[in-house]
């Protein structure tokens, strides 16, 4: 049977990627992205972007909802101190899958645990599973409509404290215009928005920046 978008990504990763070396997997991402199929990868523009905002955060704890190949798995997980807490959430176990072997080809495999899962059943058991009271940098990618539902459920578990630092992807296109107006019209989150494009394409897109006032 045919092979799947991700295990076509899998397999360029492994043939022209350099293994244990990070940035040769992010630009094999990138040049199968550009030149042979396009995937809904942060890709190379927004995730600079990402770069500077988890250098600027250095966090000690990590989340990121919605895996999928683990292309910004990868770009967060090459910048993280020793010792950092990274969990990524992903409810396709194929996606898991192709995930654990692109991060491992990266090297980073001890740097973050991929769990197998969706963030609405995974989030109010950070506590008690991983032992994390509170997370210092989230990154959201996963479906476009459960941003906002996933965020308010972060602040009912009690997982965000005085400067936790939220970053979306796509707030543009395809656009997550719930969540927008929420964190905007928020006294509890100072925003800015980072104008970019869609990966890959001229097409507008941008990234959300939300810090937790407490
Ligand atoms: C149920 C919600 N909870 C979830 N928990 C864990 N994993 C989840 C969850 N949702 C989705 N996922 C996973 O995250 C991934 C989904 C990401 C959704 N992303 C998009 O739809 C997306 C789509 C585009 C896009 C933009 C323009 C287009 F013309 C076509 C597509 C661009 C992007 O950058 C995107 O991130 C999948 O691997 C899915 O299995
Ligand atoms: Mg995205």
């Amino acid at each position: 049977t045919r092979s799947t978008r991700p295990q076509r990504m899998l397999k360029a990763v492994q043939k022209n990627a350099t293994k244990g070396n990070p940035e040769s997997v992010i630009s094999a991402i990138d040049y199968f992205c550009k030149h042979s199929e396009w995937a809904m990868n942060v890709g190379d523009e927004k995730g600079s972007i990402l770069d500077s905002v988890v250098t600027e955060v250095n966090p000690s704890t990590v989340l990121e909802l919605g895996t999928y190949c683990g292309y910004s798995t990868v770009r967060i997980a090459r910048l993280l101190s020793p010792g950092t807490k990274f969990i990524t959430l992903e409810f396709n176990p194929a996606n898991v899958t192709v995930a654990r072997q692109i991060i491992a080809h990266a090297g980073l495999q001890d740097k973050v645990t991929v769990v197998e899962g969706s963030s609405g059943d995974l989030i109010p058991q950070m506590k008690e599973r991983f032992g994390i009271t509170t997370f210092d940098f989230i990154f959201l990618d996963h479906w476009k409509d459960r941003y906002l539902p996933d965020i308010k459920l972060f602040e009912e578990c009690g997982l965000l404290r005085k400067g936790s630092v939220l970053l979306a992807d796509n707030v543009i296109c395809p656009g997550a215009p719930e969540y927008l107006e929420y964190v905007r019209n928020s006294p509890r989150y100072e925003n800015r928005y980072y104008p970019a494009h869609l990966e890959y394409t001229k097409v507008e897109d941008g990234l959300e920046k939300s810090v937790f006032l407490g």
